[in-house]
């Protein structure tokens, strides 16, 4: 375990962002969320202050640096809604462009050295080639996936320029929640397919609506790499002492090489909850890709990271006993 550090946390009232600050108080450090609450939640933040900012405003990102004198920096606070960037790609831009420009700014002003930043396998776009690893081209498809390669690029150029050094994570499909159920999943609205078909299956929410069963899968249905939350937060530790180390700035997939397909989901959750996931067949949604898994060799080798937590059952069970204490269902 590397010595205490005060980690400032963009984000940190978020989903990813919250578990992340579970385990780094888990490992003695001191997570300082610095979150604007726009999608984030204030009870999500437990192990640590809560410092209210925005990262596109220069002046809380100052007061903060100031006041808090963190050794490093975790971003997460970004706008995470592929659909939604396609609609309004000045939102992601500024949020996720300029606000990461910003923040980048804030910590040269104030000497710090070390940022751990949110990247996606947004990053890469329809790839022939599965699985995934960090050489595979990148063609984002959407606003948002653009946003977040600019954002890999700037650190890139930046890191170049300067003594900065950064680790990009790239995440494939976050799910599940917390086991101990102190934080969970809690979008709103809600896009992501393991969420709604539970909250579907609990009687929670309208039937699930999947985007085709046409596509060129064994099954028809779409194939993602789900991830555990808690999977990511031990990544997120262990490139923070990578970097302690002196390892060599970088990005890395976060993934566990498995691809699960909708139906897939969609019999899990039968067979751990008791319930039928309710559903309906639609149009595929424009852009989506019919089958996206990582290679993670690179994070293994170099972050010594194996995901533990990442089985589909526990990633449901997880998620499942999220809803069913903390919203009205029938669970
Ligand atoms: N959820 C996924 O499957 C997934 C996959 C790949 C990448 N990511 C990335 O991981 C990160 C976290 O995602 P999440 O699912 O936890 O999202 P989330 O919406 O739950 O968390 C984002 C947090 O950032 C805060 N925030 C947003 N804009 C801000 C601003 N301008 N200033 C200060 N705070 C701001 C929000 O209030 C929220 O607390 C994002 O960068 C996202 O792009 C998520
Ligand atoms: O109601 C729904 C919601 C989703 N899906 C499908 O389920 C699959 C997974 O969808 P998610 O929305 O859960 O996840 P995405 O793969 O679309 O998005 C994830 O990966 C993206 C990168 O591609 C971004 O990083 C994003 O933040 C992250 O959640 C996709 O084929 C999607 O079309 C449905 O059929 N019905």
């Amino acid at each position: 375990m590397s010595t205490q550090k005060k980690v400032l946390v963009t984000g940190g009232a978020g989903y990813i962002g919250s578990h992340v600050c579970k385990a780094l108080h888990a490992n003695g450090h001191i997570p300082i969320v610095f979150d604007n609450l726009s999608t984030g939640h204030e009870r999500f933040v437990k192990w640590g202050p809560l410092h209210l900012g925005d990262i596109t405003n220069p002046d809380d990102l100052n007061d903060a640096f100031a006041k808090r004198h963190p050794d490093l920096v975790m971003h997460f606070a970004a706008s995470a809604y592929v659909r939604e960037s396609v609609a309004d790609p000045m939102k992601y831009y500024v949020n996720n462009c300029l606000g990461s420009l910003r923040l980048l700014d804030a910590m040269q002003c104030h000497g710090v050295k070390h940022i751990v930043v949110s990247s996606t396998c947004a990053v890469y776009g329809d790839c022939k080639s599965l699985p995934i690893d960090e050489s595979t081209p990148k063609d984002p498809q959407s606003p948002y996936g653009r946003s977040k390669l600019f954002v890999e690029q700037a650190l890139r150029d930046l890191g170049n320029a300067s003594d900065l050094k950064w680790v990009a994570l790239r995440y494939f499909n976050a799910a599940g929640s917390d086991p101990d159920l102190e934080i969970g999943e809690d979008h709103t609205p809600e896009t992501h397919i393991i969420p709604l078909a539970i909250q579907a299956a609990l009687g929670m929410a309208p039937a699930l609506q999947i985007f085709g069963d046409d596509f060129d899968t064994p099954d028809g249905t779409a194939i993602r790499d789900y991830v555990h939350v808690n999977d990511l937060a031990t990544a997120h530790v262990n490139a923070m002492t990578y970097l302690e180390n002196g390892g060599a700035s970088s990005a890395f997939n976060l993934g566990t090489g498995t691809g699960t397909s909708i139906k897939d989901i969609l019999d899990t959750i039968k067979r751990l909850s008791g319930h039928d996931v309710p559903h309906s067949v639609t149009a595929r949604s424009p852009g989506d890709v019919p089958a996206l898994y990582a290679s993670a060799t690179r994070a293994n080798r170099y972050l010594d990271w194996t995901p533990t937590q990442s089985s589909l059952d526990n990633i449901i069970k997880t998620a499942l006993n999220w809803y069913r204490h903390h919203r009205t269902g029938k669970g």
